[in-house]
């Protein structure tokens, strides 16, 4: 007997390097979600898309600004199956793991094999393409920085560090009438084993955009603390407008860089060439910062990883700082 299908596809709402995103519907509840799906024809793609399902699946509904992935499904040929760490793995699970370890595809090549991230739909697209389409709004600038600092805390705490995180990975929804970020593209993320300090973990293989990558990120050692640069990137960006043309999409992207001539040098790059250069925070307008989010950037874009805030430091900072706080009234 044929099975109604689970999902409808709607239209495509945007496509990455990797996959393609859809808006579908739940058939049986008529509700909206997003549908990722990700060709695992080559172990590059099965590892960024394996590494995206184990973040993903540790950290299940458990924090707001988070996306929260629903489900995810191995299509291979006709067959289609849910993954999940709580059924056991099927044998196509196996050889997609498989393929991940030994660096080379394990399925069988005639059959097309993609997974399909089923996820909550962010109706506001990118927090680029949002933000650069309002006008500037200290408020909303404060109200995305703490919600970003608790989603990063919270991944910290659980033990997964991003690695990629630019304003176009971060989406957005909205929860009456607000405008909520969500962290999402865990393509790159890596899940530390053991329960220890995140900060401890180290890494040795370079990865990221450049304009967000840590100084430490192009020597290729680094730790959790990446993330906390790539943050600082972004609220500087958002704080002062400040933006490029990506190279590959020649799309207006937020982010801060040192201009050499014509030449754009991403931050990281520059700061591991000279180490003692002074960032010049703010870039633009001495008055339109503030002196204590100066200096949370500067505390968040240290050249020593050592001297950067975590996580944890920061989500306690950008409660404090009077950017973008509605002003009290006085009482005449
Ligand atoms: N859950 C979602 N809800 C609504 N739109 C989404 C969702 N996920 C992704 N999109 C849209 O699809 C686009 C592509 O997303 P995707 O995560 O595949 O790649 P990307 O981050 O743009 O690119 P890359 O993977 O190359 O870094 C996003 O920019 C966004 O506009």
């Amino acid at each position: 007997m044929a099975t109604e299908a689970k999902y409808s596809i709607v239209q495509e709402v945007g496509r990455g390097s990797y996959g393609v995103v859809y808006e579908a519907i739940v058939n049986k509840t008529r509700s909206k979600v997003a549908v990722k799906r990700m060709h695992c024809n080559v172990p590059e793609n099965v590892e960024l898309a394996l590494q995206e399902f184990w973040a993903l699946q540790s950290i299940q509904r458990q924090h707001e600004n988070v996306i929260q992935l629903e489900e995810c499904i191995l299509q291979n040929g006709q067959v289609f199956q849910p993954i999940s760490h709580r059924y056991r793995k099927s044998d196509s699970h196996l050889l997609l793991i498989e393929t991940c370890l030994k660096g080379r595809r394990c399925m069988d090549p005639k059959s097309a094999c993609f997974l399909w991230f089923v996820m909550e739909f962010c109706d506001g697209g990118n927090m680029n393409e949002y933000l650069l389409s309002r006008s500037p709004d200290a408020q909303l600038n404060n109200s995305f920085m703490r919600q970003l600092s608790s989603a990063v805390a919270f991944l910290h705490r659980n033990q997964i560090v991003h690695r990629d995180l630019k304003s176009d990975n971060i989406l957005i929804s909205h929860r009456r009438g607000s405008p909520i970020v969500k962290v999402a593209d865990f393509g790159l993320s890596k899940v530390c084993q053991g329960k220890g300090n995140v900060n401890q973990h180290r890494f040795s293989s370079a990865c990221g955009s450049n304009f967000y990558m840590a100084p430490e990120v192009w020597e290729g050692h680094y730790t959790a603390k990446a993330d906390i640069f790539a943050l600082g990137i972004i609220f500087w960006a958002m704080v002062e407008r400040i933006t490029f043309r990506d190279g590959d999409t020649e799309k207006e992207l937020l982010g801060t860089y040192i201009c050499q001539g014509k030449e754009l040098i991403p931050l990281g790059e520059a700061l591991l060439e000279n180490p003692n250069m002074k960032l010049q925070i703010p870039l633009k307008n001495k008055k339109s910062m503030p002196d204590d989010l100066c200096k949370l950037l500067h505390d968040m874009l240290a050249f020593n990883p050592k001297e950067r805030l975590d996580a944890f430091q920061l989500e306690i900072r950008i409660r404090q700082i009077s950017y973008g706080k509605k002003r009290q009234r006085s009482v005449s």
